[in-house]
């Protein structure tokens, strides 16, 4: 097992400099740069499929999915394999969507009347969508239909077309400038910040891209290991920083690594926190602070990663986190893990931010860009 591990001082002066009115940034802290081994140290994270696969060195990257900057630019082949991943992510909602409003059928249809009306809504909310969009889909339903016998097939054409109407967004593909971009990934505990990152890590490195982690959750003794393990697979330089140390420090050195050896994006994973820890939503302050006096501009993307399984509880993560921390976008994480999907709806509706990626698993492949049409079509297919 080959071990390159560079141990050096922190540049205090630059990160001084970066924050002159506040403590320094990790004074004589030794942030290690590493190249990963040829074999993993330990099995990989929940990801059994792709364990077996040689760890390459940074200039070897593993082959991932086929390049995509956006759903939009993929070409059709890739638009159907998407829809097989959203079809196969939502199983769990698709199947309660699907089994709930079969229900609502006999076999020679139904009249569109209040009862029915009443019935539709209460299914479509189980979901987690929320009243608004779920009465938006009813209503629509209602000014189609009442009064005359329809079939399933119906309902679910045209609640389909609505529900993609109501993702739709622009094209918001990750805004990668600059050799490197900057990434930085946020979000409350356990939402799926560093299994996020290590799959984003992966479509990266997939594109040709070089990329540089930074291990900035130095609170959880757990994320640090977690992500050197997906580095390893993946093929990519971490930096890490002793346990406990200012994560402010280990982001300029992720930034510093970057430039060094010319990475493309350096991806930076921080502790979980609420936006009511204004201590903790101080310190994404000086990482960005400390990130942008390194690269104009930086960072270029703030990720907020938001558990699907919460359901509601998502939205006001979301509501807390989009001003507070500066966020540009969102990884809507464990859309597989529920049947509370629909929570995409009031997240699209609620929030300027738009949904970039979201996570359909917890293998390196299942992150998947999100495209509204094939999102729609695979949550109402059957
Ligand atoms: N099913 C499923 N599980 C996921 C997904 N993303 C993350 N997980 C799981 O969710 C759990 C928490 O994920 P982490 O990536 O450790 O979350 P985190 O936000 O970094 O956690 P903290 O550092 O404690 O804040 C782990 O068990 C992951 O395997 C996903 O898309 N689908």
């Amino acid at each position: 097992m080959v071990f390159w591990r560079s141990k050096k001082k922190v540049d205090d002066s630059a990160a001084e400099s970066a924050s002159p009115s506040e403590a320094p940034v990790q004074g004589e802290a030794e942030i290690q740069a590493e190249v990963p081994p040829e074999q993993p140290a330990a099995p990989a994270p929940a990801a059994p499929a792709s364990a077996a696969q040689p760890v390459a060195s940074a200039a070897q990257p593993v082959a991932a999915e086929a390049p995509s900057s956006t759903a939009a630019d993929d070409p059709p082949a890739k638009k159907g394999g998407l829809f097989a991943r959203f079809k196969s992510g939502l199983q769990k909602t698709r199947q309660a969507l699907n089994t709930d409003i079969r229900d609502l059928f006999k076999d020679e249809g139904r009249l569109v009347d209040d009862e029915f009306l009443g019935e539709l809504f209460a299914k479509l909310i189980r979901t987690d969508m929320g009243a608004g969009p779920a009465e938006e889909l009813r209503d629509d339903i209602a000014k189609r239909y009442r009064g005359r016998k329809v079939q399933l097939s119906d309902i679910i054409g045209s609640i389909t077309e609505q529900t993609r109407e109501m993702l739709r967004q622009d094209a918001a593909p990750l805004n990668l400038p600059g050799t490197p971009s900057v990434i930085l990934v946020v979000g409350v505990n356990g939402s799926g910040k560093t299994t996020s990152i290590g799959k984003l890590s992966n479509h990266l490195v997939g594109q040709g891209k070089k990329v540089v982690l930074g291990a900035g959750d130095t609170f959880r003794a757990a994320a640090v290991e977690q992500l050197t393990i997906w580095s390893q697979r993946i093929g990519c330089d971490i930096v890490t920083g002793k346990p406990g140390a200012d994560p402010a420090s280990v982001a300029y050195q992720t930034v510093d690594k970057a430039i060094e050896i010319g990475a493309d994006v350096a991806i930076i994973d921080t502790a979980g926190r609420l936006q009511t820890q204004s201590n903790l939503m101080q310190e994404l302050d000086k990482i960005r602070r400390v990130v942008s006096k390194k690269i104009e501009n930086a960072p270029h993307e703030v990720l907020l990663v938001l558990d699907a399984t919460a359901g509601q509880n998502a939205l006001s993560q979301a509501s807390g986190f989009s001003d507070a921390a500066g966020c540009t976008g969102i990884v809507l994480a464990k859309l597989d893990g529920s049947a509370r999907g629909g929570v995409i709806l009031p997240i699209r509706r609620q929030f300027q931010l738009p949904v970039k990626f979201v996570g359909l698993g917890e293998s390196i492949e299942d992150i998947a860009p999100f495209d509204a049409d094939q999102f729609a079509s695979a949550l109402f297919s059957d």
